[in-house]
């Protein structure tokens, strides 16, 4: 520490590391922390703000963003936990990109801009953007493949979320034809064109926002500054701004803090780790920390936090190896790394089960335990192999193995040809149901009948066959060409199979039946072309291999199997207020922390996922690895040759001995005192403190004693 430039403040309850100090003490124009997982990122921004405040800095000239609203949270709640007292941190502006963006295009806003959270919303919109498409471009545009089912509007969404969030749609294509411009962005034509639709729609040709959905808000400040930087005149005036999580900035995000940091006498810091980059799709990019930054302003300077406060030196260490950085941990903990390995799928659950079983039977609670697959088809043997073992599991909403698209399409099929829809006890998800029945069989649909017949289906389930004799409507407007023939022949193929699936013997194996049913309605044929991209292609291939492996384990008759799977989901629904293990998938896991972390299925094909960039996987498994705070479990298969190269990486037997000699290290490690003892000493006692040698803290609006002092004279005051 430089004895010239002592902090000014003291956190209460934790004693800055050396890495924290020096960034709650740096002065320079930009900062950028190169931060590891569980570093403690959020706390040493706080430290940061802290200091501002400790050095009188209003805390009106602070600005401190996040990504999202849970990160904004834990920031706000992080300064009260280091002694800002709440009168200050409320005047602090702690904001999420799109809060602050929302709030700066108010400025500019037209009256009454519709804010679209619910996807529903944005489907609506989605499908008119569809329309205008195929009205300006069906005769003209080669390629176009213009679908309105749910799986497409959501693939169109991520899509046209993709182009804004990297600023692609700004780029120069002014001399481009379409085709040549989609295929430089690299989307598909229809996409592209409908995202141009789409956005005249909610620019009003140009007149100003009349919805926003998720992001827009971000994207529309972005664009702002970028014509003219008109909306950065009117910026408060901000002294020191702070960003959490820069690994999720994206172009857009990146534009906005470049038009912060630009105005001089703004002073930066911002944190993030560049191996916890996943969201590539959303334009995330360690471009951004790795060089963006060091571009626009070369006399940046990083600081490491390389020390982390998650788990104990185990764990650290052999996340050092695995991503070949420093990585350190002062905590007296013995992270356990523990490995079990399988011969199949089922097995593999089996070794989960026994993963989670060891958990209780340690004396631990269940709730901290999270199982993180890389994939959502790879929950099914797990989800059976607790529901056997009377162990209640939790999955956010809709995300549970028998909620994904395809799934409810052979759950819908099975439906009507079993007449049993009421055996889908869930509201939500029947309407599910519906729309995967629409999606997969390519049906065309306007969105109001669609949702006059769910409401329909809502009160009289075994009307769900119907939705076949209806589908001939036309669209509000008549387009010739809208869609393929071969979309016409799935329709067919999944008519002439329901009816076939009605004359079948519910008595007769589900394994058979199910993989006939899924042939006659082509449904690998069908996935491949309403899923864009292969990946997703690729997953249903998997789901459904394994849907009819859990048939053919079963070993249970038709109509048993689809009892057995209705009442799989009542006890997940029924088991939801109990204490539950987690299961997640690990992309969902990032920012979160679990005592016990669960990795199934480490096996090469899965995780590392062959179609992914090597990179991506690489720190989806760090990010997955570092979730955990006391035990992390590995689970891979029995043959070495199979098994995932990311264990290797982790070079568990060394890394074990640098850890086991760190451990010892830390538990002998003297137990450092407080710099100042704080005292409860009110206004009404100021005059006697201060006589008696007390000083006051002005960020944290508190008298405290130096150590070193006499504190006999304090006891009234001293706080436990
Ligand atoms: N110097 C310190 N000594 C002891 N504990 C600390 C110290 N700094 C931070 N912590 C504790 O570490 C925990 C994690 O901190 P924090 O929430 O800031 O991490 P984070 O930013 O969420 O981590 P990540 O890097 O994964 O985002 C908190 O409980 C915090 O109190």
């Amino acid at each position: 520490m430089n004895p010239a430039n002592p902090p000014r403040f003291t956190p209460q309850g934790l004693i800055p590391t050396a890495e924290q100090l020096a960034i709650q003490l740096a002065q320079n124009k930009v900062v950028l922390v190169d931060a590891n997982a569980g570093a403690a990122k959020t706390t040493t921004l706080a430290l940061r703000i802290g200091e501002a405040l400790a050095r009188k800095l209003a805390p009106e000239q602070i600005l401190a963003l996040t990504f999202t609203p849970e990160a904004r949270e834990v920031l706000r709640r992080r300064l009260l936990d280091i002694g800002v007292p709440q009168a200050l941190t409320e005047r602090v502006a702690v904001l999420t990109f799109e809060d602050f963006a929302a709030w700066m295009m108010d400025l500019v806003d037209n009256d009454h801009v519709r804010q679209c959270r619910d996807p529903r919303a944005l489907k609506e919109y989605a499908l008119m953007a569809v329309d205008r498409t195929a009205e300006r471009y069906a005769g003209s545009a080669d390629g176009l493949e213009l679908h309105t089912h749910s799986v497409a509007l959501s693939q169109f969404l991520d899509v046209q979320l993709g182009l804004k969030a990297t600023m692609a749609l700004e780029r120069d294509v002014e001399f481009m034809g379409a085709e040549e411009a989609a295929a430089l962005l690299e989307v598909p034509l229809t996409d592209y064109l409908t995202t141009l639709e789409y956005e005249i729609l909610r620019l009003d040709g140009g007149a100003g926002a009349t919805f926003r959905g998720p992001f827009d808000a971000t994207y529309d400040l972005a664009c702002n500054l970028d014509g003219g930087a008109r909306l950065a005149g009117q910026f408060p005036d901000y002294r020191l701004v702070l960003c959490d999580e820069l690994h999720d900035l994206n172009e857009a995000s990146f534009r906005i803090l470049d038009a912060l940091i630009g105005k001089p006498q703004c002073f930066f810091v911002g944190a993030g780790d560049k191996d916890q980059v996943i969201h590539a799709r959303l334009g995330a990019s360690a471009e951004y920390l790795s060089s963006r930054f060091g571009e626009r302003h070369p006399r940046l300077v990083r600081y490491p936090l390389t020390q982390t406060f998650r788990h104990g030196p185990h764990l650290a260490y052999a996340m050092a190896e695995f991503k070949q950085k420093p990585v350190e941990s002062g905590l007296r903990l013995r992270t356990e790394i523990q490995q079990a390995h399988y011969a199949s799928a089922d097995d593999c659950a089996g070794r989960v089960l026994a993963a989670v079983r060891q958990w209780q039977a340690d004396g631990y609670d269940i709730d901290g335990c999270a199982i993180l697959i890389r994939d959502r088809h790879q929950s099914m043997a797990i989800e059976n192999a607790l529901i056997e073992a009377d162990i209640a599991y939790r999955t956010p909403p809709m995300a549970g193995y028998l909620q994904r698209d395809e799934i409810l399409f052979l759950r819908g099929l099975l439906a009507i040809g079993l007449r049993d829809f009421g055996a889908v006890k869930s509201e939500l998800v029947r309407t599910a149901i519906v729309d995967a029945l629409v999606a997969f069989s390519e049906m065309r649909f306007s969105a109001r009948s669609m949702d006059n017949f769910k409401q329909q289906i809502l009160k009289s389930p075994d009307l769900l066959g119907e939705l076949f004799l209806i589908e001939d409507e036309r669209r509000d407007i008549d387009l010739p060409g809208y869609r393929d023939v071969a979309a016409e022949g799935t329709r067919r193929a999944v008519v002439a199979a329901i009816a076939w699936l009605s004359t079948v013997d519910p008595a007769l194996p589900a394994a058979a039946v199910l993989s006939e049913l899924c042939e006659r309605v082509q449904l690998v044929a069908t996935a491949r072309r309403i899923f864009v991209r292969p990946y997703d292609a690729g997953v249903i291939n998997k789901s459904v291999a394994s849907l009819l492996a859990a048939a053919a384990a079963s070993g249970q008759s038709l109509r048993e199997f689809w009892a057995a799977m209705n009442a799989r989901e009542a006890f997940i629904r029924r088991k939801r207020d109990r204490k539950s293990v987690l299961i997640e998938c690990v992309a969902n896991a990032k920012g979160k922390e679990f005592d016990h972390v669960i990795l199934p299925f480490l096996e090469e094909g899965e995780f590392p996922h062959p179609s992914q960039p090597k990179r991506d996987e690489e720190n989806l498994f760090y990010v997955g690895a570092t979730r955990a705070r006391a035990r992390l479990t590995l689970i891979s298969p029995a043959d070495p040759a199979r098994r995932s190269a990311f264990i290797n990486q982790l070079r568990l037997t060394r890394s074990a001995a640098a850890a086991e000699a760190a451990l010892t290290r830390n538990e002998r490690a003297p137990v450092a005192a407080p710099s100042r003892y704080y005292l409860h000493a009110g206004f009404a006692d100021k005059d006697q403190v201060k006589a008696l040698g007390a000083k006051f803290d002005i960020a944290r609006r508190a008298w405290y004693v130096e150590n070193g002092m006499d504190l006999s004279p304090f006891s009234l005051w001293l706080k436990k």
